[in-house]
């Protein structure tokens, strides 16, 4: 017997050797119980009476005597299920489940037993993929092989072959009279869908298992990759099967059911940087803008700088107008023109003079023309970084420069000297890097920012990742060679520094800089 079913037994030979088994009473799980004490196991039986028919209570009778009749001891729940989907609002299927998982949770607890087996074959693996995909599932894995405490030993042996084992035994079992009811989407697919894909597809169940197993390796190697995701990321220029994990990780994270096409929806309007509203299931609204999914308002910025004792903190209010390059607006006009959803308007935290506002917390932040002294972090010395830029740009050199700030004095100012040298390591930030430790006597920048206008290529940033240093801040993204996530993020595999990174810092005065420049050369000029 053992040789002939080495299959059923050897996946079990590995487990914990005294787990809580599931035991419905039907075929799979009477099996792996006798098979669970062949391969030398000492479990403990669970089983949960659903009171769903009218002969529930006979099952739990039969797994009763089963257990009696084997020497191994057993828990038995069981719950009005259809009372308790009425009363929370849950589905049938949906309520029997998590009452069923909720007590062999509290029973494993309660017998400090750390795993517990559910009989699960490849035929339930092979449903439940063909459903996930079939609904439109977002992610199409199957059911795991372990979740926390849980544990399906048998999802790649055929249900068959527990039958065989059965028969081999002379061992009875229960059959739910439900499970032959088409009515239900899984004994559809069971009954009536799986046979006709078998006379085509003689393989189709372990092919659909197999299709499940490497599916679940494929989600952690792209979660990883969607972990790796640093806070600084544009999301709109990670991959889309990235991307579509971090909207989709926003959605679970506020408890936002959804599925593949609300997913697609989300995305589409991510891509089209249009500000999107949608209403999921349960009636929960989600918007769509800069390119992310937002369950409500974010956490807007508050000014992390000093600003004139005079200018005063506070939400928009009627009337508020705003000075900028092509004139003065009204903020309402402009934050519609921002795309900002109309339900956030209110929560963006704004410096004003009266009505006159100076600077409104957005990302980038809007400044007002005349803002004086008001700035952003980073803005003077983005300013020193923005002049050596031009000087480039005078010296026929694409127009970028760096500076090295130091305890918050600049000990470096440099700008791209590539062409004068024919050296194409003659970028700003190398220069600035090399002066930098010829002032501290030193290599090692740890306490040093590096402030350049355009996002480092991969040859600079691993200067200063080299160097330790301590911040990298930059203006423009760099779409070209950009290793801050312009092309893709080095700061997201794990260096023996670290790097703190601020982008965006006078983005557009940079951009235009070298718009301009690029512009010239085009025209000849
Ligand atoms: N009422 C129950 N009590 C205890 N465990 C259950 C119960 N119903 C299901 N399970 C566990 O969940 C697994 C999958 O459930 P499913 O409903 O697919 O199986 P089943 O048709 O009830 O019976 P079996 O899988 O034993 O043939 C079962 O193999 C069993 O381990």
């Amino acid at each position: 017997m053992n040789e002939d079913f080495a299959d059923l037994l050897d996946p079990l030979r590995a487990l914990n050797p005294r787990p809580l088994v599931a035991v419905s009473g039907g075929a799979d799980s009477v099996a792996l119980l006798r098979a669970l004490l062949e391969a030398g196991s000492d479990p403990v039986a669970a089983h949960f009476d659903h009171r769903l028919r009218p002969g529930s209570g006979e099952d739990a009778g039969f797994v009763r005597d089963l257990c009696a009749q084997l020497g191994v001891p057993l828990e038995l729940g069981g719950a009005d299920v259809r009372r308790v989907a009425q009363a929370k609002g849950w589905g049938l299927e949906d309520a029997a489940r998590r009452l069923r998982y909720g007590f062999l949770a509290r029973a494993a607890r309660a017998r400090g037993i750390q795993g517990i087996l559910t009989a699960h074959t490849r035929e339930d693996q092979a449903e439940t993929v063909l459903m996930q995909l079939l609904r439109g599932t977002h992610k199409a894995v199957g059911i795991p092989p372990r979740r926390g405490a849980l544990q399906r030993p048998w999802l790649t042996v055929s249900r068959d072959r527990a039958r065989s084992y059965l028969s081999a035994l002379g061992q009875p079992h229960r059959e739910d009279p439900s499970n032959a009811d088409p009515a239900f989407t899984r004994n559809w697919l069971r009954l009536e869908v799986m046979p006709r894909l078998r006379t085509r597809f003689p393989a189709a169940d372990a092919a659909l298992a197999r299709y499940a197993a490497w599916a679940l390796e494929d989600e952690a190697l792209l979660a990883a990759l969607t972990d790796a995701v640093s806070a600084h990321a544009e999301w709109s220029s990670e991959p889309p099967a990235v991307r579509r994990r971090l909207f989709a990780r926003v959605l679970r994270a506020a408890g936002v059911p959804f599925d593949a096409a609300h997913l697609q929806a989300l995305l589409a309007a991510g891509e089209s940087g249009v500000t999107r509203h949608f209403t999921l299931p349960g009636d929960r609204e989600v918007t769509v803008t800069r390119g992310r999914p937002w369950i409500a308002a974010p956490e807007f910025a508050r000014p992390d700088f000093d600003y004139p004792a005079h200018w005063t903190l506070r939400h928009r209010r009627p009337g508020d107008r705003i000075r900028l390059p092509g004139g003065t607006r009204k903020l309402s006009d402009v934050l519609t023109d921002l795309k900002l959803p109309r339900g956030w308007r209110d929560a963006v935290w704004l410096l004003a003079e009266g009505a006159q506002v100076h600077w409104v917390g957005l990302t980038p932040p809007l400044w007002s023309v005349d803002a004086g002294s008001g700035r952003t972090p980073w803005w003077d010395e983005m300013g020193l970084a923005l002049d050596e830029a031009r000087l480039a740009a005078q010296a026929g050199e694409v127009p970028i420069g760096a500076v090295v700030v130091c305890d918050g004095q600049v000990i470096a100012r440099a700008r791209n000297r590539s062409r004068e040298h024919g050296d194409m390591t003659r970028h700003a930030e190398l220069e600035a890097l090399r002066q930098a430790a010829t002032v501290l006597g030193t290599p090692y920048l740890n306490r040093c920012a590096l402030v350049v206008t355009l996002e480092p290529c991969p040859m600079c940033l691993g200067a200063a990742l080299e160097a330790r240093v301590g911040q990298v801040v930059y203006g423009a993204r760099n779409l070209k060679m950009g290793a801050l996530g312009g092309v893709m993020d080095l700061t997201r595999a794990h260096w023996g520094a670290r790097t703190e990174v601020t982008g965006a810092v006078r983005a557009r005065e940079a951009g235009a800089l070298l718009e301009e420049f690029f512009a010239g050369l085009r025209s000849g000029g």
